[in-house]
């Protein structure tokens, strides 16, 4: 079964899949492969290089990270830009990454931008993790050490609020505690397998 995850930044879709993780599902992170992808000596890098110039990167050689986060989220046309080079690649890595997973696997893609791919439809449930703007910012002020500014930059950067809800066949409402989180993703995780059982 293919579940895909999403939410808005910091909205908590890390923990949710790492719940998930635990509980058994197989998880592919399109944040972490959007890293890999850029990573030192990929020809990703050199895409982003050409685009970009050499002066986003770092003395040690990797993407400067915070300095294209400063570009992009400020300026619409280099997202897209950025967003050309990458996403068509994180996409080759996910088909590669679901063709080794075990066929009776939840296979959950943690996707921050599904709602924006127009992609939700291919996938048999969609959970997305829901709190409000001022929650997403807070936790961003408290653990990232950005500006209200940068949070709020992302957060525009984003669909909204309701375009995401609207794709959801489980919504995760994340403005309780961890605990409340916890329990609500094993009460959806018990109903994926149920459902990946009888399919
Ligand atoms: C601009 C970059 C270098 C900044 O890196 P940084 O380490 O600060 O952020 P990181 O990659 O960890 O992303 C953190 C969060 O930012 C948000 N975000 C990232 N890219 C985008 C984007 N293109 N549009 C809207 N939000 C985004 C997501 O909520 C994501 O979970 C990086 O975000 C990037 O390469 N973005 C383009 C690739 C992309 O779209 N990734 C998102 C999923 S594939
Ligand atoms: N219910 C909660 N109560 C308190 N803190 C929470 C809760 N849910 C998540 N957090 C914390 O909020 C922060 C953001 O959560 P998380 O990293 O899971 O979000 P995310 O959606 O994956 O973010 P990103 O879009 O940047 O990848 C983390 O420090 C996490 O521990």
């Amino acid at each position: 079964m293919r579940v895909g995850l999403t939410g808005g930044i910091a909205s908590g879709k890390s923990t949710v899949s790492a719940i998930l993780a635990e509980l058994g599902a197989v998880v592919i992170d399109a944040d972490k492969l959007a890293r890999e992808v850029v990573e030192q000596g990929t020809p990703g890098l050199a895409a982003v290089m050409e685009a970009f110039g050499e002066e986003l990167l770092t003395a040690d050689g990797d993407l400067d990270r915070p300095a294209m986060g400063a570009l992009v989220f400020s300026d619409t046309e280099k997202r897209r830009t950025l967003e050309a080079i990458i996403h068509p690649l994180v996409f080759e890595r996910i088909v590669e990454l679901e063709e080794s997973a075990p066929p009776d696997a939840v296979v959950v893609h943690d996707i921050p931008l599904l709602a924006e791919s127009g992609r939700a439809d291919t996938f048999d449930e969609v959970i997305v993790v829901d709190a409000p703007p001022e929650t997403q910012v807070e936790r961003m002020l408290r653990d990232r050490g950005w500006t209200r500014e940068d949070a709020e930059s992302r957060i525009a950067s984003q669909a909204s609020r309701e375009d995401r809800l609207v794709i959801a066949t489980y919504v995760v409402d994340n403005t309780g505690s961890l605990e409340e989180l916890r329990r609500r993703v094993e009460e959806i995780y018990a109903g994926l397998t149920d459902a990946a059982r009888a399919s």
